[in-house]
């Protein structure tokens, strides 16, 4: 579990590397989205109290809510999160039953998780979003067979293998959103002086103005539009030549691909800003007025 990028050497600083990181991890998400979108919304999963089993186990969160304390618990034993690239959604996980790995000491000590943001966005707007296709198609099943009553249209009673990938989604946008810390990090070392007037002074906007890349978020779009349109094509072969994939004009059945890429524009790409900023904000906390100094006058790392 732990992320070779801080164990295989090289600069984990370097903004490439970092980009690096983050393109990879849009194919996981891509792919699970994919994934997720096989089943129906199945929306009492993400509602507290649907399941008395649950409350009988004296769990008083969602079905997700679950399926990500008992993830995160057996995770935590086998010390995911003791790597700077991991954090979990639930709340006192126990410790690991293995010594933590010594990573270097890359980010400043921070407390920035905005891991409920992100399962609001993606329980609210994604899922519902990503398996409107799903849910169409077996509404329309049932009402053939005569099933009616609106709320058993959006269910298929897959919620263990809906739940499942869900937390698989939502542990990839949590790390890909928490890597805003590393590119926080990079952008300040190599120019503290820009940086740190707008955090001894807090001033959100003007450290949001410079942490954002607007030529790296239009060329990170375009590429994602492609690959879910790629990704999400069936391929067909040939005579061992692979022919025109099969399905819609912006992919196949398989995803909404304008929905991938309003996953990004509207959601992960400003919610990675925020960690940036806040990452930010807090990137002098216990210094002394003299290392600000020293920071201030020098693109050295303190
Ligand atoms: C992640 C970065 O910082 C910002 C956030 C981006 C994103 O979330 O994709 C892209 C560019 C920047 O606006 C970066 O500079 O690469």
């Amino acid at each position: 579990m732990q992320s070779q990028n801080f164990m295989l050497g090289g600069d984990p600083l370097s903004l490439d590397r970092i980009r690096s990181v983050l393109t990879r991890l849009e194919d996981t998400i891509i792919f699970s989205l994919i994934e997720r979108a096989q089943f129906a919304h199945n929306p009492r999963i993400y509602q507290r109290g649907w399941f008395k089993e649950l409350n009988d186990l004296g769990f008083e969160g969602s079905w997700l809510e679950w399926f990500l304390q008992e993830t995160e618990t057996f995770h935590a034993k086998a010390r995911r999160y003791t790597s700077p690239d991991e954090y979990p959604f639930t709340a006192d996980l126990p410790k690991p039953v293995l010594p933590p790995l010594s990573f270097p000491k890359i980010l400043y000590p921070n407390k920035v998780n905005v891991n409920p943001s992100i399962l609001s966005f993606y329980t609210c707007a994604i899922v519902p979003r990503i398996t409107r296709r799903a849910t169409l198609a077996l509404a329309a099943l049932k009402r053939s067979n005569g099933i009616i009553g609106d709320e058993e249209f959006e269910d298929d009673g897959n919620y263990g293998s809906a739940a499942t990938i869900d937390v698989e989604v939502v542990q990839a946008i949590s790390k890909r959103v928490h890597y805003g810390k590393f590119v926080s990090e990079s952008k300040f070392l190599e120019d503290p002086s820009a940086f740190i007037p707008y955090i001894v002074k807090p001033n959100r906007k003007a450290l949001e103005d410079l942490i954002t890349k607007p030529e790296v978020e239009r060329r990170l779009l375009v590429r994602l539009q492609k690959k879910a349109a790629t990704y999400a094509q069936d391929i067909a072969v040939e005579n061992d030549v692979m022919v025109n994939g099969i399905g819609k004009a912006n992919g196949s059945d398989k995803i909404d691909v304008d929905g991938v890429v309003d996953l990004y524009e509207s959601y992960i790409i400003p919610l990675t800003k925020e960690v940036e900023v806040e990452y930010l904000l807090h990137r002098l906390d216990g210094l002394s007025q003299e290392d600000i100094d020293k920071l201030s006058k020098k693109n050295s790392p303190i």
